[in-house]
């Protein structure tokens, strides 16, 4: 059987919560073969961000040339990207191998604070990668980042999303994990029309790698040949079931539970 592959370009989280490693899983989870090409290796854990070492653009380029001219991928999801030659680099591999499905994490800052995309590489996350996203998935502040808006309402949210597919994304995601209320929305716009997506907060610590998720759910998805809207749907029941499931690992902000949607599909099929 022809199975679907996906590749994550991101950076490594020694904890296994957020970046490759809960893309990778992800990806297994919805039966998506997963491949990787590492930008940066973080030491992390539950409690923050120790130290953050960039790989060399030759080993992030022979990473990407042994995937593009041997494996092939259905889609790619891009995380932790740190500078603007990495950006520049990822989208020139894009373009060179023709990578059709490319999901833009615009990652900036870990929720511990620290920052995993350098100030200077803003600018080329949106003259760049922005125009060769099949969809982007900021979170409320990297979207206010992106765009230079206020987001204090749905209303400013749409404006933003706007902005974002101006700049080239054919679809923005902007997701509700930092809303300020407890009913979370997360919000689709493919350029003609907007879709939202609802739940209610989840109260836990244990949200570390929720954003990482959501996106490398959307491209598993992608690559199996959903539509954005299924895909869209997918994710977000994906990561909440994940984040309803937690696993208590760690003292502070702990992983999501990757197995949780799965087990929750087996429970669904079996009743
Ligand atoms: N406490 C929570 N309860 C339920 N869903 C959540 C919670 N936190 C985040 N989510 C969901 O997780 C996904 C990632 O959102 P967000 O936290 O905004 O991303 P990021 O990790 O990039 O900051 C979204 O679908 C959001 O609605
Ligand atoms: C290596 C790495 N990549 C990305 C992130 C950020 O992940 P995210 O899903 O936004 O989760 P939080 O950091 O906000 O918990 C990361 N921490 N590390």
């Amino acid at each position: 059987m022809k199975r679907a592959k996906a590749l994550t370009i991101a950076g490594s989280d020694s904890g296994g919560g957020a970046g490759i490693q809960a893309d990778l899983k992800t990806f297994q989870e919805l039966k998506v073969f997963g491949m990787s090409a590492i930008t940066a290796v973080t030491a992390q854990n539950t409690l923050g961000v120790h130290g953050v070492y960039p790989m060399s653009l030759e080993a992030i380029e022979q990473q990407l040339d042994a995937i593009g001219l041997d494996m092939g991928t259905e889609a790619v999801k891009t995380g932790m990207l740190f500078n603007s030659e990495i950006i520049e680099l990822v989208v020139s591999k894009v373009k060179q191998y023709g990578w059709q499905q490319v999901v833009v994490d615009p990652v900036m800052i870990a929720k511990g604070g620290s920052a995993l995309l350098q100030q200077e590489a803003v600018f080329a996350m949106k003259k760049y990668l922005l125009p060769v996203a099949t969809v982007i998935t900021p979170n409320i502040p990297e979207a206010e980042e992106l765009t230079g808006l206020n987001i204090k309402s749905l209303a400013e949210r749409k404006l933003a999303a706007e902005a974002l597919f101006e700049l080239g994304a054919k679809n923005v995601i902007i997701k509700g994990g930092h809303d300020t209320d407890d009913n979370l929305t997360d919000l689709l716009f493919d350029g003609k029309g907007f879709v939202e997506l609802y739940s209610k907060r989840i109260f836990t610590e244990n949200t570390h790698g929720t954003g990482c998720t959501f996106a490398a759910a959307i491209a598993a998805c992608l690559a199996k040949g959903q539509t954005m809207e299924e895909a869209f749907q997918i994710a977000k029941e994906f990561v909440y079931c994940a984040i309803q499931k937690d696993l208590h690992i760690g003292s502070g902000h702990g992983p999501t539970n990757h197995w949780a949607y799965q087990e929750q599909q087996n429970r669904t099929v079996r009743s």
